[in-house]
Order: structure tokens, then C-alpha cells, then sequence
């Protein structure tokens, strides 16, 4: 009845209003909470999460009244999105503190720990030990890091972790979903979501085998073989990276043709005195030449680009933000001039430009079209700006060598990014999600990890690990329970956006070669899209921009096709692993 729609209205309207007050309030307490870890600040944090909480359980209330059924499709989604407040949904006051307590806990031991290779040298994540891993060659210094950084941040939160998903999931529960897994899930408003990333990890892995093969033999050729299981594991403490996620930074270890330029360009941003800041206006640059928003001054003033070097403890690890008062979008990156923190700028700034593009949306439809939407726009980018073409228009790669030797080893440069990737971004949730539905104990937590780690990425522990131990504790996103399977979805995702937007930019030619610098028909193609939020299911958006209905890995398959002749011919039978993880004696 219209009485009904438009008492709805000024309810939606209502709500809108409210929203943009309760959000940016709530905001700019966590913000000052992630830019100044104290005692204070996280007391702070914890009663504005809850205070929030209740402000949606209030609205979800409110909501409920309402019979939508008649309403037209619009008003009945944002009364769905309205009463979708997930762990919010958690009636007992004290549950609700007690939830937000535990994971503002488990944030600051991830964020506050240091390890002690000595009484009084004791490095914090960011930026020493990622500074070790990506230079040092020392196995021995490698592994007491690799092992001490567990012991310092995931073996300190096991306990508090079994509390959360006991939290989350009694919350979920009374919204009628069976665990916190089906929650995330459901926000893919898609029937097949878990068995459609199931086949594309299936589809996708000959590829990954290939990589891990050529990977496996030139490390052992630095290393030394006695350092590798026989199982033909890579032990996880020398890919370069803390959680072996992804191996750019060994990559001059693995370039196929040595003797062509280098295309890791930290060395040449270091030469030319590069700041965090200049680094964000070069990404900045790029966004405005597809006729896309431009950076804010409110986020050049607001922003925390840099480490603070005045003693004050900050989550380094980066993210964007939205106040939902349509004028503050912040970035806060501990930026060092590498190449790795030149790629990150990109991808948070990407999560800015959805911002920007949706901001007139209603609150409840600023969001991505689905989680993987938003990690993808800013990699997007990074397609074109990390061809070596863009790069020696920018000025970052002096010599610009365009020959097949020079071709293959910028796509060994890039699948050291993207395909390396691919098992790790698949396994977080898989983990995440046995233990939501209750397959994987907590007495199994450890075990259940390393049996994935090991059978679908091929690496394994360097030294032996125990129920004592929690290592998925050890990354990010799972202490700041981020999901993480919407990384897996980008890096299929943002291969199908880069081929719709070479194609809108008139690219010829391989799709490794492609730039859509400056292309304005680009940019107003990528605008439509960001512009709707999540206001429609993203099926919608997706077919307007790349003219598929379905996630597709073919684009990343064309894309990498010319590495994956070379690495079959290097490897030839000389691949893949045993799917356990082998024997290992515990630390002597
Ligand atoms: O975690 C990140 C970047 C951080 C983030 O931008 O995704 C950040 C994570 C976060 C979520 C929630 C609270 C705090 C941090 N996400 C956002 O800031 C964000 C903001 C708005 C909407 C969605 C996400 N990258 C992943 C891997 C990755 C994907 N693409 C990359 C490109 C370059 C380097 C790394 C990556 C990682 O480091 O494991
Ligand atoms: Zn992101």
C-alpha cells in the first residue's frame, strides 16, 4: 500500500541520515585507535564498535516492521542490506563488548610485536623484517625470523581466536545463517559461489605447478638441495616474503634471462630520491588521466602515507578509508620506497576511487559489488603501470628492451606476483571456513593449516610445528578477521576487467603489452561500473563493463600463455609435490 511505501521512504531517508552521523563518528574513533595503539584509544574503539552495533541492531529492528513485499526491487534491497548487520546481531550486551574486545585484542598483539633476535635488538614487522626477507639470502637468519614471528603474534592469540568464532558464529546464528563462513559467503549473492572458486582454484593450478617447479630448482641452486624436503616442498622462509604469498622479491633469483634490465625499479625510485608521497601522486596521476576523481585535498591532509617515527605504535598494515561523510577518504600505508609499497599505493588507492565513485550512493549500497570488486580496481591499474613501457615513460626504467627474452621475463616478474599468489589467497578461507563450520577443532588448528599450506601451495614449515603453536595467527587478515577469498576472486577478477579496458582503449596485441594510460573511454567504462556500489547483485555491473555473466580465469590464462610454453619446456616431467608435509624434527 503507498501509506506503507511512504512511511518506507522517509525511514530509508531517515536511516541515510543517520547513518553518514553514526559511521564517520565511528570512523574517526578507529582511526585514531589504528594510528596511535594505546590502552586509551582501544578502550575507545571497543565502546564505539559496540555503541555502533546496537545503533544497527536498533535499525535492523525498525526495519522488521516493514512489509517490503510490495515494495519496488530498490526499496526491498536496502531494507534487506538494512537488517543484514551481521555479528551486530548479537542480543546479549556483554557477548557484543566481549567480541569486540577480543578482536581489538588479537589486533594489537598482531600489530605491537617485535622480534628479539637479540636482548636489545628487538624488529617490528614493518619495515624490518620485510626489509630481511626481501634482501637477505641467510637461510639460518631467515628461519629464526620465520619462527620468531610466529611466536611473537599467532601463538599469542590462539585462545583468544577460539573465543571469537564461538562469538561470531552464536551472532550469525540468530540472523539464520548456519556459521560465519555462510554469512560471507552470502555476500556473493551467488547459489555456486564456493564450488565456483573451487574450479577455478582447479583450473588454474597446472599453472601454479609449473611456476613452483622452475621456482623450486633455481632456489635450490642457491641453497643448496639439503635445505629442500624430499617431498618437493619449498621450505616457506625463502620465497621472499613472510607468509611465502607472493615472490617478487626474489625474482632476480629467477629471471629466465639474467643479462636483460632489471624490472624490480626499487633501486631506481631510491636513485631518485622517491618519497610516500611522491609515490601516491604518480597513482594519483594515473586515475586522473582516465578522466576518473582525482584525489581530495582532504586526503592529502588526512592521510597517514608514512611509519610515524615519533615512538607511537600504528597498524602498518595498510588500508583505506571511508568516513561515510562523503568529503574524508584516507589512506594509512607505513610506505617504504619499494616497488612492493608502489603496488600496494596502487591497490589502496583503488579502494579510494570506488569510494569516490560511489559517494552519492544511499550508505547501505557503498560497498563493492562484491568484496573482490574493491580489491580489484587499484591491481587493475597495476597491469598497466607495471608494464615495463609505462615504466620507462614514467622515468623508472632507463632501458627499455623489447625482444621475447625481455617479454618472458616480465611475465616470470608478474606471475611471481599474480600466479604465486593464487593457492595462498585460495587456502585462508578454506581453513577459515572448516573451522566456522566446526570440521577443523581447535585442538586441529595448527595441523589443518599445514596440511593445506602443504598439499595446495607446495611449501612447507622449515622447522617442525605444534598445537602450541598458530600460525594462521601469523597473518593480517585473520587476527582483523578480514575475509580473504575476495583476494582470489580480484586475481581472476581484475585480469577480465584489464582485457574489457584494453579492448574499450583500442589495445592491439597481446594482453601482457597492454596500457590504458590517459584512455578516457577506459575510464568512463571503469566510472559506470564503480559508480553503482553494490546497489545491484555484481553480476550486473560485471556484464556492463566485460560482457560475461560468470568469473572466468581464461583473460589470466591468455595473459600468462607465453610463460606457460617456456616453463613446460624448462620443466618437463620435473614438477609438483607429495601432498603431505614432510617429517620434521622439532626445533633442536
Ligand atoms: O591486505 C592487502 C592490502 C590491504 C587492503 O587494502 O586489502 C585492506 C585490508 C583491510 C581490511 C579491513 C581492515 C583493515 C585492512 N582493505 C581495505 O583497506 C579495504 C577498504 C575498503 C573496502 C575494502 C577493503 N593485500 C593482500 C594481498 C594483495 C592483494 N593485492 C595486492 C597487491 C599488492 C600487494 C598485495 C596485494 C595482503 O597483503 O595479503
Ligand atoms: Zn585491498
Amino acid at each position: 500500500s503507498n501509506v506503507n511505501e511512504t512511511a518506507a521512504g522517509e525511514f530509508l531517508d531517515m536511516y541515510n541520515t543517520e547513518a553518514q552521523r553514526v559511521f564517520s563518528a565511528n570512523a574517526a574513533v578507529s582511526w585514531a585507535f589504528n594510528t596511535n595503539i594505546t590502552d586509551e584509544n582501544r578502550q575507545k574503539s571497543i565502546q564505539s564498535d559496540l555503541q555502533t552495533d546496537l545503533w544497527r541492531q536498533n535499525m535492523s529492528h525498525q526495519a522488521a516492521v516493514f512489509n517490503t513485499s510490495g515494495f519496488d526491487p530498490d526499496m526491498q534491497r536496502q531494507f534487506y542490506k538494512i537488517k543484514d548487520i551481521g555479528t551486530a546481531a548479537l542480543e546479549d550486551v556483554a557477548k557484543l563488548e566481549e567480541l569486540n574486545s577480543v578482536l581489538a585484542q588479537m589486533s594489537t598483539i598482531y600489530s605491537t610485536a617485535r622480534v628479539c633476535l637479540t636482548k636489545t635488538d628487538c624488529l617490528p614487522l614493518d619495515p624490518d623484517i620485510t626489509r630481511e626477507f626481501e634482501k637477505s639470502r641467510n637461510e639460518e637468519r631467515l628461519r629464526r625470523l620465520w619462527v620468531g614471528w610466529r611466536d611473537e603474534s599467532g601463538k599469542k592469540m590462539r585462545q583468544l581466536y577460539t573465543q571469537f568464532v564461538d562469538l561470531s558464529n552464536e551472532a550469525v546464528k540468530t540472523l539464520g545463517y548456519a556459521d560465519t563462513g555462510d554469512y560471507w559467503r552470502s555476500k556473493y549473492e551467488t547459489e555456486t559461489f564456493e564450488q565456483d572458486v573451487a574450479s577455478l582454484f582447479e583450473e588454474l593450478k597446472p599453472f601454479y605447478t609449473e611456476l613452483h617447479a622452475f621456482v623450486r630448482r633455481r632456489l635450490k641452486a642457491q641453497y643448496g638441495d639439503s635445505v629442500f624436503p624430499a617431498s618437493g616442498h619449498i621450505p616457506a622462509h625463502l620465497l621472499g616474503n613472510m607468509w611465502a604469498q607472493q615472490w617478487n622479491s626474489v625474482q632476480n633469483l629467477l629471471m629466465p634471462y639474467p643479462d636483460q634490465p632489471i624490472l624490480d625499479v626499487t633501486a631506481e625510485m631510491v636513485k631518485q630520491e622517491y618519497t610516500a608521497e611522491r609515490i601516491f601522486h604518480v597513482a594519483d596521476d594515473f586515475f586522473a588521466s582516465l578522466g576518473l576523481t582525482p584525489m581530495p585535498q582532504e586526503f592529502w591532509n588526512g592521510s597517514m602515507l608514512e611509519k610515524p617515527q615519533d615512538g607511537r605504535e600504528v597498524v602498518c598494515h595498510a588500508s583505506a578509508w571511508d568516513f561515510y561523510n562523503g568529503i574524508d577518504f584516507r589512506v594509512k600505508q607505513c610506505t617504504e620506497v619499494t616497488m612492493e609499497h608502489f603496488s600496494t599505493a596502487h591497490h589502496e588507492m583503488g579502494h579510494i576511487e570506488y569510494f569516490l565513485q560511489y559517494k552519492h550512493q544511499p550508505v547501505v549500497y557503498r560497498g563493492g559489488a562484491n568484496a573482490g570488486f574493491h580489491e580489484a580496481v587499484g591491481d587493475v591499474i597495476s597491469l598497466s603501470v607495471e608494464t615495463p613501457k609505462h615504466l620507462h615513460d614514467i622515468g623508472l626504467l632507463p632501458t627499455l628492451v623489447e625482444n621475447n627474452e625481455a617479454d618472458t621475463n616480465f611475465l616470470m616478474a608478474m606471475a611471481l606476483q599474480k600466479i604465486a599468489f593464487l593457492p595462498f589467497g585460495y587456502l585462508i578461507d578454506q581453513w577459515r571456513w572448516s573451522v566456522f563450520r566446526g570440521q577443523t577443532h581447535p585442538s586441529d588448528y595448527n595441523k589443518a593449516w599445514w596440511k593445506l599450506r602443504c598439499e595446495l601451495q607446495g611449501v612447507s614449515p622449515p622447522v617442525a610445528r605444534t598445537e602450541d603453536d598458530f600460525d594462521p595467527g601469523a597473518k593480517f587478515h585473520i587476527p582483523n578477521n578480514t575475509p580473504y577469498i575476495r583476494y582470489f576472486v580480484s586475481f581472476v577478477l581484475q585480469f577480465q576487467f584489464h582485457k574489457a579496458l584494453c579492448d574499450a582503449a583500442g589495445h592491439t596485441g597481446p594482453l601482457h603489452t597492454c596500457d590504458i594510460f590517459n584512455s578516457t573511454e577506459a575510464g568512463t567504462k571503469l566510472g559506470e561500473m564503480l559508480s553503482m556500489g553494490s546497489s545491484k547483485v555484481w553480476t550486473e555491473p560485471f556484464q556492463a563493463l566485460t560482457n560475461q555473466t560468470r568469473m572466468s580465469a581464461q583473460p589470466l590464462m591468455d595473459y600468462f600463455q607465453p610463460l606457460m610454453t617456456f616453463l613446460q619446456k624448462e620443466n618437463g616431467q620435473d614438477k609438483g609435490w607429495q601432498p603431505d608435509c614432510p617429517n620434521l624434527d622439532p626445533i633442536s
